[in-house]
């Protein structure tokens, strides 16, 4: 998978740039605040599932303009592909895939996958569960549709649900909504569990044995899941599990006037030789973790997609000790992965590594190749 050239028109700080891309790594270097990120921002929206920094697709305007267009022009399955994304204050976001309108943005990920490295990801090991919910999320969500879509429809439920908790602590509702409700939520909440459960164990093994050839074979990396309710080994059971768990914390619930049950509570919990990395890993074996977690999702895209994402490592270089940053570059060269690298400085690349690379100065919101 590739991404051979992309225009970009009123995007963040880039009024009008079009440029085309090397095959292998591209690093796009410059200053502070220059647009490295806003164009990596802009790659990584071509996977339909939004920006990888969280911004709304608003934010995304170029400032005082009121649309902004992304062109991308690429191959996927050796098939060639042009998306179209434009946003605009007055019709929101329509989305093309080689011509045709898509209902959703995230059925792009048809064509597209990318993986994003960045900072945050370093710190996933001792981040809250919610970033790990959202590695978790991302990562199935690339490979399949039907989760993402589950996904949403389970928060738009769980958001409608925690309206009605308010109204019944105003007194405004009754217990019979509410239980309405969770007839709802529970088969929602049981097709999100069990895709989420399906999709990490199909990534264990791989981050196990990439931790493992990392850490040289000494220590063993596991990942587990941690429920806000007990999972029985009898999927069946699940939904009438899930309801009886939340009419045992409804007293507290309507009292917080929050949902305290369910997916958007649990959280991966990693282990390296047995014990809770959280709690007992030093960083550098933190790091390891992070890493080897990131090159399982490339994994997992490769085994669905028989295809590698694009890989987007937005500032993580310098961040990386040396070593670190030698296994990751070998990793995605060895594969001809197509990588976008942002950096302040050519410090962190050795001489016979940057020859492989394609260069591009990144300065206040223009783009262009350079050798040096
Ligand atoms: N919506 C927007 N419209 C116009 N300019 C914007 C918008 N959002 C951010 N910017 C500008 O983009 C620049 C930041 O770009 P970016 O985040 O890509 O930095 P960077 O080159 O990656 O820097 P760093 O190395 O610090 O991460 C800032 O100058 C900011 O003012």
């Amino acid at each position: 998978m590739e991404i051979k050239s992309i225009e970009l028109v009123q995007f963040r700080n880039y009024e009008h740039v079009e440029i085309p891309f090397h095959q292998g790594i591209n690093i796009l270097v410059g200053p502070n605040g220059q647009g490295k990120t806003n164009l990596l921002e802009a790659i990584a929206l071509l996977n339909g599932k939004g920006s990888h920094r969280d911004a709304k697709d608003g934010d995304m305007l170029g400032w005082q303009k009121d649309y902004y267009r992304i062109k991308a022009q690429g191959l996927s399955s050796q098939h060639p592909f042009q998306i179209d994304y434009l946003y605009s204050n007055e019709k929101r976001k329509k989305v093309q895939l080689n011509g045709r309108t898509l209902r959703r943005a995230y059925e792009l990920s048809e064509a597209v996958n990318t993986v994003v490295f960045s900072p945050e990801d370093l710190a996933l090991v001792k981040g809250s569960p919610e970033q790990r919910r959202r590695f978790v999320d991302r990562e199935i969500g690339q490979t399949s549709p039907a989760y993402s879509d589950a996904l949403q429809r389970y928060q738009k439920v769980i958001t409608q649900r925690n309206a009605l908790l308010r109204r019944l602590r105003q007194q405004e509702a009754s217990i019979t909504e509410l239980e309405l409700w969770d007839d709802q939520v529970a088969p929602l909440a049981v097709e999100v569990l069990k895709r989420r459960l399906d999709g990490i164990a199909k990534i264990a093994p791989y981050a196990r044995q990439i931790y493992q050839a990392l850490s040289e074979g000494k220590e063993e990396l596991e990942l587990t899941y941690r429920s806000s309710f007990p999972l029985h080994h009898d999927r069946s059971r699940w939904q009438n599990d899930y309801k009886k768990a939340l009419e045992e914390r409804r007293r507290e619930e309507i009292n917080r006037q929050i949902t305290l049950t369910g997916p958007h509570r649990d959280d991966l919990q990693l282990y390296l030789n047995q014990r809770e990395a959280k709690v007992y890993a030093s960083q550098g074996q933190q790091r390891s973790i992070a890493l080897s977690l990131k090159l399982a999702e490339i994994a997992f895209i490769y085994h669905f997609r028989r295809e590698y994402p694009i890989v987007l490592l937005d500032d993580v270089m310098s961040e990386l000790d040396p070593n670190r940053r030698e296994q990751l570059l070998q990793y995605l060269h060895r594969r001809q992965i197509q990588v976008f690298i942002t950096t302040t400085h050519l410090r962190a690349f050795s001489k016979e590594r940057i020859k492989e690379m394609a260069l591009f100065r990144v300065q206040e919101g223009r783009l262009w190749p350079t050798t040096e």
